[in-house]
This record gives C-alpha cells, sequence and structure tokens, in this order.
C-alpha cells in the first residue's frame, strides 16, 4: 500500500470531483427548460443529449473509471473472475472480502477516521474506512483508490454501504483476483475454524438431507506438544509447507492441490492427535468421514463435493470401514454380520477404497481445492500393495527419548535436562511403547500430587514393569504366528493384542509411520 495516499490524492480528488459533476452542471439549466418545456421533452434531452456529451468529454481528459462495491451479495460482474476455491468464499460477498483487504490497507496507512467491527467469526477486528475517507494501493506501479461512499449518497440502494473504487481500466483483471484473495485470506485467518462430521444419508440423494453437521474446532495440540523425533516433525512441518504454498506448482502441472497421507500404527500412538497438530499448524478445518454410514460411492461424492477448500478431510480407520483388497471389479466386500453398521442399509456400504481413491483423483482434478486427505489405519499391512505405493514413509517408534522430552514438557513441566532422564532414556531403549502409555503414567503421578523426581521415578518404575509384561507377550505372538492364517481371525486377534498391548501394557508399538498414499498425491513438488 502506498503511504500518503490523502494527501497525494488532495489535489486529484478535487479535480476528479469537478469532472464527475461535469454532466449534472447543465442541470442547473433544468429550472429554466422546465419552466418552458414539457417536463417529459427536458427528461430526454437531458438524458440522450447532455449526459452523453458529457461523459465523452469526461473520458477524453480523465482515463479512470471507477466501481462500486456494494453489501449485501455480489452485485460486479468481477464476481466471477476466478474459480471460489476459499473455504469462506461460499458464504461471504465480494464487499465482505474487499472490506477485510481494505482493513490490512487501513491499518498501514495515514486514513484518519476508521470504523471498527468484530470480525463475524473469531475475536479479530475488521477496521474498515470510515464515510468519505480514502486510501490509495499501489499495485504494480499504478495506483488505485478507494473510498468509502457515504451513506446518505446510497439512499436509493436501501442504505446499504459501499466501498467505491477508482482506477485505470488496463489493470483491473489483475488487481481485482489480487483483492479477492488478499480478502479472503484474512477472512480465513479471523474465522473459527470447525470440526465437521457426516450425518448418516438415506441412499438417495435429497435437497433436504443435511450433509454435515459442525461444532467449532478448539484442539489443544500442536507440532511442539507432539512427541516424536525432532527430525520428522520438522520433516512432516516442511512437507505440510511445501504443500501449502506450491499452488502454482499444482496449477501449472494440473494437478489437482491435495495431499494424501496414511497414518498408521497400533491404538494410542497419536495418530489423531497428529492430525489435529496439522490442522492447528495450517489452520484448516477438519472433516471427519464417517463411512460407515455412506451407503454407496454416489453419497460418499455428494459428501466430498461439499466440503471446502483448506481442509483435512480424515476418514479413520480405513481398514474397519473399507473393502481394502482395491479391487476394482464390484464390491468383493464379505457379507457384513448382522451387528455390522454396514447392515444398516439392508444391502450393506458400497463404498470400496479404490472408488474413493479414483473418486478423489477424478473429481478433484476438476476443483482447485486446497485440501489434505489423511487415512488412519492400525493394520497398514493389510491395505493392497498396488493402491499404495510407498514413495515416502517414516517410521518412528513411538516413545523415543526425544518425544518423551516433549511429553516431560507437557506434563511435568520440565524444560531442561534433569537428572533421572538417563534412566528413563535407558528403558526407553528397551521398550516399545506409545506416547499414550508415557503420558497417562505422567497424568497419574501428576494427580498422585507428585513432584518432577517422584513423577519421574514413578514413570521408570512403570516402563520397568511393562518392560518384563513386553517380553512375555512377544513370546506369545511368535507361538501364534505358526497358526494358519485366517484374516478375520487374524484381525480380531491382533486388534485384540493391540488393545492389550498398547493400552494396558504399552507393548508392540511399532511406531506411527508416515506413507504418501500416491494414488492421491501422484505428482509432488520437485523439491520434495
Ligand atoms: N505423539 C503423541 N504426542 C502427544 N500425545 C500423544 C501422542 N500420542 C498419543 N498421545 C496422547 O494419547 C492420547 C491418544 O492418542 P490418539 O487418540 O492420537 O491415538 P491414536 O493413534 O489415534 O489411537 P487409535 O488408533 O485408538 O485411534 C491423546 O489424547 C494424547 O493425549
Ligand atoms: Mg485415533
Amino acid at each position: 500500500m502506498a503511504a500518503g495516499g490523502t494527501k497525494l490524492g488532495a489535489a486529484s480528488q478535487v479535480w476528479r470531483w469537478v469532472l464527475a459533476n461535469f454532466g449534472s452542471w447543465w442541470f442547473l439549466l433544468g429550472p429554466l427548460l422546465a419552466a418552458y418545456a414539457p417536463r417529459r421533452l427536458f427528461q430526454t434531452y437531458f438524458n440522450l443529449f447532455l449526459r452523453r456529451h458529457a461523459r465523452r468529454l469526461l473520458n477524453l481528459v480523465d482515463p479512470y473509471v471507477s466501481i462500486d462495491f456494494w453489501e449485501g451479495p455480489p452485485v460486479s460482474r468481477y464476481a466471477a473472475l476466478e474459480p471460489l476455491d476459499s473455504a469462506i468464499a461460499s458464504d461471504t460477498t465480494f464487499y465482505e472480502e474487499v472490506k477485510a483487504y481494505l482493513s490490512s490497507a487501513c491499518s498501514e496507512q495515514d486514513a484518519r477516521a476508521l470504523r471498527a467491527e468484530g470480525a463475524k467469526e473469531g475475536d479479530g477486528l475488521v477496521l474498515s474506512l470510515n464515510d468519505g475517507q480514502d486510501v490509495a494501493d499501489e499495485f504494480r506501479g499504478a495506483t488505485m483508490w478507494w473510498s468509502s461512499v457515504p451513506a446518505d449518497e446510497n439512499a436509493d440502494n436501501d442504505g446499504r454501504r459501499c466501498q467505491r473504487l477508482t482506477f485505470h481500466r488496463l489493470v483491473v483483471d489483475e488487481y481485482l483476483p489480487h483483492v479477492r484473495r488478499r480478502g479472503r485470506d484474512i477472512l480465513f485467518a479471523n474465522r473459527r475454524r470447525r470440526l465437521y462430521t457426516n450425518n448418516r444419508t438415506s441412499g438417495y440423494a435429497s435437497s433436504y438431507d443435511k450433509t454435515w453437521s459442525f461444532v467449532n474446532l478448539d484442539h489443544p495440540t500442536t507440532f511442539d506438544t507432539l512427541a516424536m523425533d525432532p527430525a520428522r516433525k520438522k520433516e512432516i512441518m516442511d512437507d505440510l509447507d511445501a504443500f501449502r504454498n506450491n499452488r502454482d506448482f499444482y496449477r501449472r502441472t494440473r494437478k489437482p492441490w491435495k495431499r494424501g497421507y496414511l497414518l498408521h500404527g497400533p491404538p494410542g500412538t497419536g495418530k489423531s492427535t497428529m492430525v489435529a497438530a496439522m490442522a492447528n499448524y495450517l489452520n484448516y478445518d477438519i472433516y471427519d468421514v464417517e463411512l460407515t454410514v455412506v451407503t454407496n460411492n454416489n453419497d460418499l461424492r455428494r459428501l466430498l463435493i461439499q466440503t471446502t477448500s483448506k481442509s483435512i478431510i480424515v476418514i479413520e480407520d480405513i481398514d474397519c470401514s473399507l473393502d481394502l483388497t482395491g479391487k476394482r471389479d464390484g464390491n468383493k466386500r464379505k457379507k457384513p454380520a448382522p451387528t455390522s453398521p454396514y447392515a444398516l442399509h439392508g444391502g450393506g456400504s458400497e463404498v470400496t477404497l479404490s472408488g474413493l481413491l479414483n473418486f478423489i483423483d477424478g473429481l478433484w482434478s476438476a476443483c482447485g481445492g486446497e485440501r489434505l486427505v489423511v487415512f488412519t489405519t492400525n493394520h497398514v499391512d493389510q491395505l493392497d500393495p498396488a493402491l499404495i505405493r510407498r514413495g515416502r514413509m517414516d517410521e518412528m517408534s513411538y516413545c523415543g527419548f526425544e518425544g518423551f522430552k516433549t511429553l516431560a514438557k507437557n506434563y511435568l513441566d520440565i524444560h531442561v535436562h534433569h537428572q533421572l532422564f538417563a534412566a528413563v532414556e535407558e528403558q526407553l531403549k528397551e521398550l516399545e511403547i506409545t506416547p499414550a502409555d508415557v503420558a497417562e503414567c505422567l497424568m497419574t503421578a501428576k494427580r498422585a500430587g507428585y513432584g518432577e523426581d517422584a513423577a519421574l521415578e514413578f514413570l521408570v518404575e512403570d516402563l520397568k514393569k511393562k518392560g518384563a509384561v513386553q517380553t512375555t507377550n512377544e513370546s506369545e505372538a511368535d507361538n501364534d504366528d505358526d497358526d494358519e492364517y485366517e484374516y478375520e481371525e487374524d484381525l480380531t486377534r491382533r486388534r485384540r493384542r493391540g488393545l492389550q498391548g498398547a493400552r494396558a501394557h504399552g507393548c508392540l508399538a511399532r511406531g506411527l509411520c508416515f506413507v504418501d498414499v500416491t494414488a492421491l498425491a501422484s505428482s509432488k513438488p520437485p523439491h520434495l
């Protein structure tokens, strides 16, 4: 934004006012003409002749045009200049985008009379021009003038307010999309984030069905409080940054702007926590898709098409919700058990993983959205390798010593080294334990009112006990492996073992891994 816009504009403002009102000077003749000519004749004369000539004269000397942006639904033809690819675009108007854009202009300018309003969502303040004020905005070397039109000038428009842009007509096609994008970013940053969940679908599309319900998202987890190896954490954050900042790359390569993750690991290793950290880091909404209440691929399509940009679409426990064989030749799912949620629809859900991936690739190639798709599972080995080419896979041992240090900071407020850390490190080397279990242990110590030393001693003792249980469980597991392989039985058995192991004894944690679901993100920015 150019500084000193009001000074620069004073002379030219007067001159523009004179020119802009030139046509209406002829109106001074109005009373005379009205006295001696019939009223209709006078009006025709005024409209067809004087105004047209005044306009021509004005065009000769003034290369500027102006556009008014009215409060309310979009009124300018420029509203359709680019696709509505923002989460807030669907429920905001061009006027609001302009106002948000000008709020940043106003705070940088020396405009003297501003109007402050609370943002529609969130706790932010939106500053806007007070009536009669103006600011100048510098864009690619050209100056744009914004002014707030006084309410009484808009008497014929239901008292709605209006922001007026005066500009050189050559730059409008680039400038207005820039204003919209920047305005949307500001509105987006000020909004309250949401956690959406899908409602049960009826099996046939109806305009009365409410597809998504939401609550405000207020999850405290950030990457700072996430217990994992710092180097891996940084890699993931860099990956997210690269995704967010590579809009042009995705546009240039005609790839849908999306990225897929598969988070897998035993219960309690932090998969859901990671999704919350991602949402907080990117400032995205979360769409938590419950596939078991989606009847078929049509309903799924309807669901996904209503998600907005800048969002994370999460499908938890795909091993429990989808046909994981990846077969593309029809529905190969086993007949659901009577107690299964699929049975609720009579014929069972027809949604398949391959159908989902195909749809996501196909449809979202057509809409330029900014979306992360995250799958979670406890049984990654059940996925068809053809569906998941492991372009990038980081395995992390869940509660490594570095992860533990984060938990010690979160739960015991220990920010520097402690003498008992060495003992904890020693135990963690021997033991595969989930952060959830370490966190639970520290919480127990906290609830008992232990100080730092006592809490860490309690943890070391607990880890020793869990180490002993883990050794026993592992030898049992070796015996189990000799059994004949049966998918259904194995799934149940391993789930039971996983719950007992990870939740009760903290064992068998092999770590959360990040795998690119390359069917979702078949093209990556070159630097990744
Ligand atoms: N890496 C971690 N960092 C910090 N806290 C963690 C981490 N992992 C787990 N926790 C704690 O354990 C709790 C359970 O973790 P979470 O629900 O994310 O596990 P999950 O892997 O999604 O388990 P499930 O497979 O059962 O869904 C969380 O509320 C959090 O407090
Ligand atoms: Mg979870």
